[in-house]
């Protein structure tokens, strides 16, 4: 496209033209762009520091202090915060900018509206906990990108990213990672119950279910569906207790395995992976997608519900937050619905729809079936 081309290489020298720039900064016309990508630009520069702001909130408990006391003042937080008086100010004041705490006076303080969306949501201050490993890991991005042994963080907590043989995984290994999963899975189980109806279904497999955090939300929507989980098996292990403690022993099992070289349960009309194709690289993840093609008879049905790449108005929650955290992960990749699709596609799963979720910046549905014999 060489009309293109030309356009974008003049848009890009004007762009990175310093007088360029000083004339669109004071032209009323393109004023409010030329703030706006300043601004946008900024927070790509400044965004660690953003997050390290959050996971100070997280890590002295702020929300939940606001939430308690109500508006206080720093002096007055900052016993309950474990830190000198000015440097509860500092955060209090950076917490504020962000949204996160809202200001009520020169020195007095409330929660703010994004924090108390993360007081609503165990998931996303777990989530934040969590990013410690994956900031030491990404310490280095360009050792990463070129392959280079990996800090290991992340990939020794994701026990079985990148393990020949996950399933010898024990409750030390999977534990971690089990209860974050489970923290940010009620959010992601609520949009798939929004997205999908499983009134005509009679039983549902959840392959690389977890602690069955996701099969209890969906059993007890549902009350006529028989739930099976499968998972590792000390992660089934907990999912099975998960199972016993919620009262739903009668209608949910839980059965440990590899999915790439064990047998799994029969019996399920639908069969879902939920963030679970995105954590392996192609030919793994296809795996993954052949096993629950097995698992089904002709006709039956496949749910994959994960992040996905090129969503529009999160672009860079897939590509650039998912693409870098599995990349220290050591193993998988987001991918586009269109890629799933094709991968869905060559495991012989036909009619593959998308069923749009709410928020589909935590998750999208695709739903296939097995072609008919
Ligand atoms: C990212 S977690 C997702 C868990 C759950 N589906 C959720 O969304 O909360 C991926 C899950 O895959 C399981 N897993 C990984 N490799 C597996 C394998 N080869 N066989 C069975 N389960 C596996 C892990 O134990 C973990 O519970």
């Amino acid at each position: 496209m060489p009309i293109r081309d030309d356009w974008l290489k003049l848009r890009n020298r004007l762009l990175s033209s310093p007088r360029f720039q000083r004339w669109a900064a004071r032209f009323p016309l393109t004023r409010p762009l030329a703030r706006r990508h300043a601004r946008e630009l900024f927070d790509i520069v400044a965004g660690f520091v953003y997050s390290q702001v959050l996971y100070a909130c997280v890590r002295v408990r702020l929300f939940e202090r606001l939430a308690e006391r109500g508006p206080s003042d720093s002096a007055a937080l900052a016993p309950a915060l474990g830190l000198p008086e000015e440097g509860a100010r500092r955060l209090l004041l950076a917490a504020a900018s962000l949204r996160l705490v809202e200001r009520r006076g020169a020195d007095r303080f409330a929660l703010g509206e994004r924090g108390a969306v993360v007081l609503g949501n165990r998931g996303i201050a777990a989530m934040v906990e969590h990013h410690a490993m994956l900031y030491a890991d990404l310490e280095d991005p360009l050792a990463l990108l070129r392959g280079e042994p990996p800090q290991r963080a992340l990939a020794d907590y994701w026990a079985y990213a990148g393990s020949s043989a996950p399933a010898h995984s024990d409750a030390a290994a999977v534990d971690g990672y089990s209860a974050l999963m489970a923290d940010s899975q009620t959010m992601i189980a609520e949009e798939v119950l929004g997205a999908y109806s499983f009134r005509d279904h009679r039983c549902l497999l959840d392959i690389a279910g977890g602690d069955g955090t996701f099969l209890v939300e969906v059993a007890k929507r549902w009350p006529h569906l028989q739930v099976i989980l499968f998972d590792l098996p000390a992660v089934a292990e907990r999912a099975q207790a998960r199972f016993v403690r919620e009262g739903l022993a009668d209608r949910a099992r839980a059965v440990g395995g590899d999915v790439l070289n064990d047998a799994l349960p029969e019996g399920a009309d639908v069969v879902s992976l939920v963030r679970v194709v995105h954590d392996h690289d192609d030919e793994r993840a296809a795996g993954f997608i052949a096993a629950a093609h097995r698992a089904l008879a002709p006709g039956g049905s496949v749910l994959v519900a994960e992040p996905m790449a090129g969503t529009r108005g999160a672009e860079p929650v897939g590509d650039a937050y998912f693409g870098f955290y599995l990349l220290a992960m050591g193993s998988g990749r987001p991918r586009t619905a269109a890629e799933l699709e094709a991968m869905l596609g060559a495991a012989g799963f036909v009619a593959t729809r998308e069923c749009p979720t709410h928020r589909p910046i935590l998750a999208r549905v695709l739903q296939a079936r097995r072609a008919p014999a």
